[in-house]
């Protein structure tokens, strides 16, 4: 299917001074955050950072990712890459199931459980735009931040050498505890 994109803007930043680019796939928008420096770069830092709406704009105590998404966007500031942030909200089912996921684990189910509870696969996510940005900005070798073991896998099958991988660990509360331990214990993720 056609993936459309656009031109390369500046985007200053409380985190430093970055360019972006933006990707079209069906009805989802990604973007590409770039380094100043990126095209100097042999192996940048990457990050895939997957939408969620709740952590990453409401900072949402629930899980990590505005503390993950942080953390990526001022190392990359510091040390030269590239966020992809993959607006697959909810590990792509979407912002209202994800609500209705919430709603779920307000009653006691977690992550996975509220997911299958509501049909669908524990994980929906499809990273399929994220070759393509790697073609489109000639990236063949990376140091890869994530703890998540698929994206490892995913990126590994697209023949990309991932020659280092940087955890994105970030603190623990009594709100995402049992979040954290979920991807631990079911996912595989290395935490
Ligand atoms: N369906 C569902 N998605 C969630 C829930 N909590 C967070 N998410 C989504 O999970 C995604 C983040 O993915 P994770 O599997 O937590 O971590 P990851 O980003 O893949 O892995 P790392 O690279 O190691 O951080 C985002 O899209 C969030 O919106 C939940 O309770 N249910
Ligand atoms: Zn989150």
């Amino acid at each position: 299917m056609e993936i459309k994109k656009s031109n390369i803007a500046k985007l200053p930043s409380k985190h430093g001074k970055f360019f972006i680019k933006a990707y079209k796939q069906d009805n989802q928008e990604h973007l590409a955050i770039m380094s100043e420096n990126f095209n100097q770069l042999q192996n940048p830092y990457v990050r895939v950072h997957s939408e969620c709406l709740t952590g990453d704009a409401l900072g949402s105590l629930k899980c990590d990712c505005q503390n993950q998404l942080d953390l990526a966007l001022n190392f990359i500031s510091k040390q030269g890459g590239l966020v992809i942030y993959h607006r697959q909200e909810g590990r792509n089912i979407g912002l209202l199931n994800k609500i209705n996921a919430y709603a779920l684990q307000d009653k006691g189910r977690n992550t996975v459980e509220a997911n299958l509870e509501l049909g669908f696969a524990e994980d929906e996510r499809d990273y399929s735009v994220v070759k393509f940005i790697f073609e489109d900005l000639d990236i063949n070798s990376i140091k890869l931040i994530t703890n998540n073991p698929k994206k490892i896998e995913y990126i590994n099958s697209i023949g990309v050498s991932i020659v280092e991988r940087i955890p994105a660990i970030t603190e623990v509360n009594e709100f995402n505890k049992n979040y954290l331990n979920t991807k631990k214990e079911h996912f595989g993720h290395m935490l």
